[in-house]
């Protein structure tokens, strides 16, 4: 067939939102022949994610993605998403970067000629992040630093404070995404960003206290109270908020620790230092890697209570997520442990969901999978556990289990 006669479809369109599904199909092509499928983006940073496959034609001259087996390369089998779960960094030890979620995240498609290499058609997705007539608004009130993604409609709609890891600056697709959810999502930095410390001594909880009453008192946001999610050390931050701040009925933590990590964290005479780590617990992969995963102790055993957030004085519904291959610490464990606290304490108001063969960074859909990075609590490269496939997996479920535990408890049922 004439090569002007095959084309790449990305359906229902090239545009998308980065957490849904997309179906591509390849059409025109010559029967039974083989066609290599390759996708690829360039992150905020520069850094360059690719993955490709290899498919046969059908009778019909067709490769669907949603349907046709890949028979080898990034992924195997029937993986309608495969090209996009599956992109992988070119530099070593990267995880996607997206700063600017006013862009949409642009994934290249083109399929090739399985025997000759030749490009035979070509296509992009665009990926974005924002819906019509969202608001974002970058916030500097008081001490408060971060972003406010307010969805279109009358409201009011429920609020929730968004954090992050370790990483510092402002991560901003999971509260894009969450507001187009019907949320009012308040990304909230609290190092390394603007005026914000750069390497803080410590942390205080009352920069979180300013931020949760600055979004209880914005008219777009429906109280009673608030939700809270966050992801790796935030997770700490997160239960302290629900242990010590009132106004918040829901807390999301995923791949948390329930103590205090890092730096220590004060508020008001209270001071609860990190968890020291068991340094000869600190283990290296057979390429040299750093591997944490045990370093933290048991924070209910001695001094280490010390660190323990008092997570029985909380109120407000817990949702937590844990990986049970995470690296970055034992999350599984550290999860379970608060589970059992809560319980002990007569609370029923918790539900745990663990992820096998999962990484650290359980993010939003489709985000790809990151192995290894750069750690600045550690100071150099460490794994983070989990496998691609499984890790894309327990992305989906557990973005569905998030905007359900929200919608819950904050009370937007009917959006
Ligand atoms: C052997 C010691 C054992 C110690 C045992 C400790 C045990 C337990 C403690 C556990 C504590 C866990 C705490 C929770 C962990 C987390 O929250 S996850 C860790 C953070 N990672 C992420 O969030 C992943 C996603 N983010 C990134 O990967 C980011 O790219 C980043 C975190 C690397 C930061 O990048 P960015 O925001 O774009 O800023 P940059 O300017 O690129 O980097 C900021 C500073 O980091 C330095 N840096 C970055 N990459 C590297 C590298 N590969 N090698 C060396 N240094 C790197 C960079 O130089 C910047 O420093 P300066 O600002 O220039 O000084």
């Amino acid at each position: 067939m004439a090569q002007s006669q095959i084309r790449l479809k990305i359906l229902p369109s090239v545009r998308s939102f980065f957490d849904k599904m997309v179906r591509v199909k390849v059409e025109g092509l010559t029967p039974h022949k083989p066609v290599e499928l390759r996708s690829r983006l360039v992150d905020d940073k520069g850094v360059t994610f690719k993955a490709s496959a290899l498919y046969k034609a059908d009778e019909s001259g067709q490769v669907d993605v949603f349907r046709t087996p890949s028979l080898g390369g990034s992924y195997t089998g029937v993986e309608p998403m495969g090209l996009f779960w599956a992109l992988a960094p070119d530099a070593p030890h990267t995880k996607l970067m997206k700063k600017d979620v006013l862009s949409p995240t642009r994934v290249a498609l083109e399929a090739l000629n399985g025997e000759t290499g030749e490009v035979l058609a070509s296509e992009s997705n665009e990926r974005g992040y924002m819906i019509e007539g969202m608001k974002r608004i970058p916030l500097q009130e008081g001490r408060i630093r971060g972003v406010l993604f307010i969805p279109p409609g009358n409201g009011p709609f429920p609020g929730i404070v968004d954090l992050y890891t370790f990483g510092g600056g402002l991560t901003e697709p999971r509260s894009s995404l969450l507001a187009s959810k019907g949320f009012v999502v308040l990304a909230l930095a609290y190092f390394r960003y603007q005026d914000l410390p750069k390497t803080p001594k410590n942390l205080d909880l009352e920069y979180f206290e300013e931020a949760v009453t600055y979004l209880r008192k914005r008219p777009e946001v429906k109280g009673p109270g608030i939700g809270v999610i966050s992801i790796s050390h935030s997770g700490a931050l997160a239960l302290s908020m629900s242990s010590f701040l009132s106004g918040i009925s829901a807390t999301v933590c995923i791949n948390a620790c329930n103590a205090n990590t890092v730096l220590p964290l004060h508020y008001k005479d209270i001071v609860f230092p990190p968890l020291p780590p068991v340094m000869e617990n600190v283990k290296f992969t057979e390429s040299g890697l750093v591997d944490i995963r045990d370093a933290l102790p048991d924070p209910t055993k001695g001094k280490n209570r010390a660190s323990l957030i008092p997570i029985e004085r909380a109120t407000c519904h817990f949702l937590f997520a844990a990986s049970e291959d995470d690296h970055n610490w034992n999350s599984t464990f550290f999860a379970t442990q608060a589970a059992e606290i809560l319980k002990k304490h007569g609370k029923k108001s918790y539900e745990v969901v663990t992820y096998p063969k999962a990484g650290h960074f359980l993010d939003v859909p489709y985000m790809p999978y990151c192995s290894s990075g750069f750690h600045p609590a550690v100071g150099s490269v460490v794994v983070f556990g989990g496998e691609p496939k499984a890790h894309s997996e327990a992305q989906l479920d557990l973005w569905e289990r998030v905007q359900e535990f929200f919608k819950t408890h904050l009370g937007n049922k009917s959006t």
